[in-house]
């Protein structure tokens, strides 16, 4: 192990990162609640200012990813499609099997500059997380309950709201719904076969109501659905973890954009559109397992330098003021103050780790485990 990998896997230095993410994702959070006047005087103006504050949040995880762990990130698509990424507004769909597969696909909405403003249909529980749920707040993420007979009016009502966004947004949508696991593939392929549908190897049977929805109320606002399909390199299981660790993962993402107009309009046939994408996503998986390469070209965006200047803009910030305390607090040699201090990182760093956890797949919800008993009812 070298020696600036031997540094990564310090856990002071976990302490150091997950301090500068704590306080700055709350100073933010707290900003952002400030723009809440401006709201009322131009919302537009609004959104513009939670865009940029939200930047500072997620490109910090983004830096530990591109950064810290140097994880490379390779994008297979058509050279065609390529110069319309982050020009226009567009519904992405992605598979669901990894634990950081969420910010694979932040790394390249901040290549593309979309960082900012980049939604997601997100299952309600996200939205109590510290930092990351109380900015989503104020960047009009779609919440859903994955109960249709009340998101189907509550996910309309918010998507029907990013018709006049002042940005270009990527949005992203899990169509399986939850995160894979073998209980739940197996599960889902019962429905598959009970509904006379063909099955799939590497995905969940996708939730086609969420993506019918989504597809209509942004008819009109988004130009595409960038189908998107990731793996990684030599079978590796990524966890945040392991980024915090600095370990480099290779993640491969395929992207196809497909233009909005070729979507069916109607629920049904749209539902059948959606079936039919996940087996040709499937085969690209097969493709992927026996190659280790997604068909097409590769046309990857290097990665820029801001989520690290911003990473480093506020560690600049925070880590001063951090020194100066810790100083006065062992000049100051009071046992009382030293024990609530331990206390007070100790919570912290716990806060963090459950944050961390949310990410986990053996932390998942039970959303896919116990359907086949309720068909069987
Ligand atoms: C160039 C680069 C391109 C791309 C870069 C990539 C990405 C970057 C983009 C943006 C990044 C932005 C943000 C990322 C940051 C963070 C994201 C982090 C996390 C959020 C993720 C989540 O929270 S995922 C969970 C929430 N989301 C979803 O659930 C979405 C999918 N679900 C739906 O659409 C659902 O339909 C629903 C939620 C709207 C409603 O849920 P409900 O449970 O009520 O579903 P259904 O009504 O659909 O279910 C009943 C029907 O399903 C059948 N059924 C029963 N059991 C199963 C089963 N096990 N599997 C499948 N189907 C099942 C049942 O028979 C019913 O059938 P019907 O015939 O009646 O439909
Ligand atoms: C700088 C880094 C410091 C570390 C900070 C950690 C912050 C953690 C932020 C949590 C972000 C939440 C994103 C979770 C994404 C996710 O994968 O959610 C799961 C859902 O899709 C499906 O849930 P399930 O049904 O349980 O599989």
């Amino acid at each position: 192990m070298g020696l600036l990998q031997l540094l990564k896997s310090q856990f002071l230095c976990h302490l150091i990162i997950c301090y500068v993410f704590l306080v700055s994702g709350l100073i933010i959070n707290l900003l952002q609640l400030c723009t809440l006047p401006v709201w009322l005087v131009s919302k537009q103006l609004a959104r513009r200012i939670n865009i940029r504050l939200a930047y500072c949040i997620s490109s910090q995880m983004v830096a530990i990813l591109e950064w810290w762990s140097g994880t490379e990130c390779t994008l297979y698509t058509d050279p065609k499609s390529y110069p319309l990424y982050g020009k226009e507004n567009a519904i992405v769909v992605l598979n669901h099997a990894f634990e950081i597969d969420f910010l694979c696909g932040w790394t390249f909405c901040e290549r593309f500059g979309v960082l900012g403003s980049s939604k997601v249909l997100a299952k309600k529980q996200l939205a109590y997380v510290p930092i990351i749920g109380w900015m989503w707040y104020f960047l009009e993420i779609v919440f859903c309950k994955r109960k249709w007979e009340e998101d189907r009016r509550t996910v309309n009502e918010s998507l029907e709201k990013l018709r006049d966004y002042p940005e270009n947004f990527w949005f992203l949508l899990y169509c399986e719904g939850t995160r894979f696991t073998p209980k739940k593939h197996q599960v889902s392929m019962q429905v598959a076969e009970s509904k006379g549908l063909s099955k799939l190897k590497y995905h969940l049977l996708p939730r086609t109501k969420g993506f019918w929805v989504t597809v209509q109320s942004l008819r009109g606002t988004a130009a595409a659905v960038y189908d998107s399909t990731l793996n990684f390199r030599n079978n590796e299981m990524p966890t945040l973890l392991g980024l915090l660790n600095g370990k480099k993962y290779h993640a491969d993402l395929y992207v196809r954009r497909i233009p909005l107009e070729l979507i069916p309009e109607d629920e049904k046939e749209c539902a059948e559109w959606l079936h039919k994408l996940y087996q040709e996503k499937d085969s690209f998986q097969e493709h992927y397992a026996k190659t280790g390469r997604f068909p097409g070209p590769i046309m990857s965006p290097p990665r820029r330098p801001w989520s690290l200047i911003n990473w480093l803009f506020w560690s600049c910030l925070l880590l001063y003021p951090l020194g100066l305390l810790l100083t006065q607090l062992i000049s100051s040699g009071s046992v009382f103050t030293i024990v609530a201090s331990v206390a007070v990182c100790s919570a912290a760093s716990l806060g963090v780790r459950w944050m961390i956890g949310q990410t986990e797949i053996k932390r998942a919800s039970n959303y896919g485990n116990k359907e086949v008993s309720l068909n069987n009812n």
